[in-house]
């Protein structure tokens, strides 16, 4: 029995649209009301939420009950923690701040057992064989993998051909918060400079046959985006829509019921 088929990896492969949803609230009761809500990808925080292994992993167990696809997000792509992330049963992994060919070749060696790539073979313990149940993992766990680069600062932005010439790597997505600071607009991911550098690199991205990714909450950025054939578009944010709602309630019912 093989790996388990990684529908998004296939989806964003043909062009297909699949929209998703930042979850940094850390939680899988919210994984699992998110998973419900009809995203067809979800992104598990580990660089800004205050997320481990044993959070991520609850997160990846509750979504695999529905049919949203977990995308996991590791505070920095070392190859220790991805073969973590990957023996807990990530199928697709963004790594943040790559900015060079090298580092990107570096991550594809990552999620690759020997003797093309450094993968730790421990697939009796893991998630992700179900425990050793799925026999064949070792020699297909490869083919299901999904590896996302985060080009965020103008380093990356100059080394991007580069990156997408990296085989194994499927996607790249483009973090405006981070390149509008390094840019020099830090808090500014709407500058007009900014959505600029995004765009062309989202159009050189899809020209080079990768898949393109973004997570803007500017609904005319999206449409943008997806007109220029990006494939894996985040349009909300968990902590955000949350926080935001709770603040509005609270608003309301002190408007309506305490006069202060
Ligand atoms: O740089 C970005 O934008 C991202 O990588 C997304 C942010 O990290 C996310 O936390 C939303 O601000």
């Amino acid at each position: 029995m093989p790996a388990p088929f990684n529908p998004f990896k296939h989806a964003i492969a043909k062009g297909d649209l699949q929209l998703g949803c930042w979850l940094g609230l850390a939680d899988p009761y919210v994984a699992e009301i998110s998973a419900g809500a009809g995203f067809d990808w979800l992104l598990i925080d580990g660089e800004h939420a205050p997320n481990d292994l044993r959070s991520i992993t609850a997160q990846l167990q509750v979504i695999a009950a529905r049919d949203a696809h977990a995308v996991v997000r590791p505070p920095i792509g070392e190859t220790w923690l991805i073969k973590q992330l990957l023996d807990a049963g990530a199928q697709t992994l963004l790594i943040p701040m790559v900015e060079s060919a090298e580092q990107a070749r570096k991550l594809v060696a990552a999620v690759t057992y020997p003797p093309h790539g450094v993968r730790g073979v421990g697939s009796a313990l893991a998630r992700a064989s179900d425990f050793s149940a799925i026999g064949d993992y070792l020699t297909t766990a490869r083919d299901e993998i999904c590896l996302l680069a985060q080009v965020e600062n103008l380093k990356g932005m100059a080394e991007l051909d580069e990156i997408l010439a990296v085989d194994g790597l499927d996607g790249v997505f483009i973090g405006p918060s981070d390149l509008a600071a390094d840019m020099g607009y830090i808090g500014k991911a709407g500058q007009a400079e900014v959505k600029e550098a995004v765009l062309d690199a989202i159009q050189r991205i899809v020209a080079s046959g990768k898949a393109a990714g973004i997570l803007t909450l500017d609904e005319e950025m999206q449409q943008k985006c997806r007109a220029l054939g990006a494939t894996f578009i985040a349009t909300e944010i968990d902590v955000t829509l949350f926080a935001r709602n709770m603040r509005a309630a609270a608003a309301k019912a002190t408007e309506k019921l305490k006069r202060r």
